[in-house]
């Protein structure tokens, strides 16, 4: 068998604090191979976005492992990039000094810098705008330059927290759109937790879902649909549709039983 591009096992977390215990996750064990891109649903609280900070090694587990491309996660992982909501993008750098920030952390050199910073910019379409500032940027510009940025220092696995959350519905067509391209051509392994239901599935070859707190994973739906998709045209295909009722009749209990909470 080859080796999976994440391996979790039995992965618990509870957080202690006031004096009360919240058991966020519950003996979740999941594989995630290389180059999939595997989406995570679930009620709001059900530990989606704890298990993306477990597999970038930012907070640790209460027990069970994490291995990413045969590393046990044990600390920071800098094999990954991520990208949340609140975007990284500093407001008093230009586009290029702010997609160069994760290079120079690493002290790759000025002249290796440059060669990578442009190559980023030309794959999220943004060539001539390495020296526009953030605020003459539009929401969808500032995004790509936020995803720049992640990829600027090549990780393979892409963590990715409700990235387009915030954009309009236009937008995150837009947005999507590109990152299945980018996630093609790069050939990137990707976790992507969204609420919306469509996005999920027009985007992952699997989406899986979470029930509510503790959370663990209820139910997986592999997505039947081939690539390279158009995320607009996807959404009347009966193979949607099909995969929209499967997820919903599983998400939709775990959604009202946090409504009761
Ligand atoms: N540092 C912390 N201390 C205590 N409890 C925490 C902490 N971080 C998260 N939690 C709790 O753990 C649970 C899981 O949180 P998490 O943010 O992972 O959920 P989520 O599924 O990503 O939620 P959402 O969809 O709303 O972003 C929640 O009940 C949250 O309140």
């Amino acid at each position: 068998m080859t080796s999976a591009a994440i391996s979790i096992e039995g992965v618990d977390k509870r957080y202690i604090g006031r004096g009360r215990e919240v058991v966020a996750l519950d003996h979740v064990s999941l594989r995630i191979e290389e180059g999939e891109f595997v989406a995570f649903v679930g009620p709001s609280g059900c530990g989606k976005s704890t298990l993306l900070n477990m597999i970038a090694g930012i907070i640790p587990m209460s027990s069970g492992s994490i291995v990413h491309d045969d590393r046990p996660v044990t600390a920071i992982n800098r094999h990954v990039g991520y990208l949340t909501q609140a975007d990284s993008v500093l407001p008093w750098r230009t586009v290029e000094q702010n997609v160069g920030l994760p290079l120079e952390y690493r002290g790759v050199g000025a002249a290796e810098r440059q060669k990578r910073v442009a190559e980023m910019l030309e794959l999220v379409d943004l060539k001539g705008f390495g020296k526009a500032f953030p605020k003459e940027l539009s929401g969808g510009m500032r995004k790509r330059v936020a995803l720049a940025q992640m990829l600027a220092y090549g990780p393979d696995t892409l963590l990715m927290d409700e990235p387009f959350g915030a954009l309009d519905a236009q937008l995150k067509l837009v947005m999507q759109q590109q990152l299945l391209r980018i996630w093609q051509e790069q050939k990137k392994t990707i976790v992507f937790v969204t609420h919306d239901l469509a996005e999920a599935i027009a985007l992952a070859s699997r989406v899986i879902v979470f029930s509510g707190r503790p959370g663990k994973i209820k139910y997986v739906e592999p997505i039947d649909i081939p690539y390279p998709r158009d995320v607009f045209k996807v959404r009347f295909l009966p193979a949607f549709e099909a995969a929209y009722d499967n997820l919903w009749r599983e998400l939709s209990p775990e959604i009202a039983k946090g409504e009761e909470l």
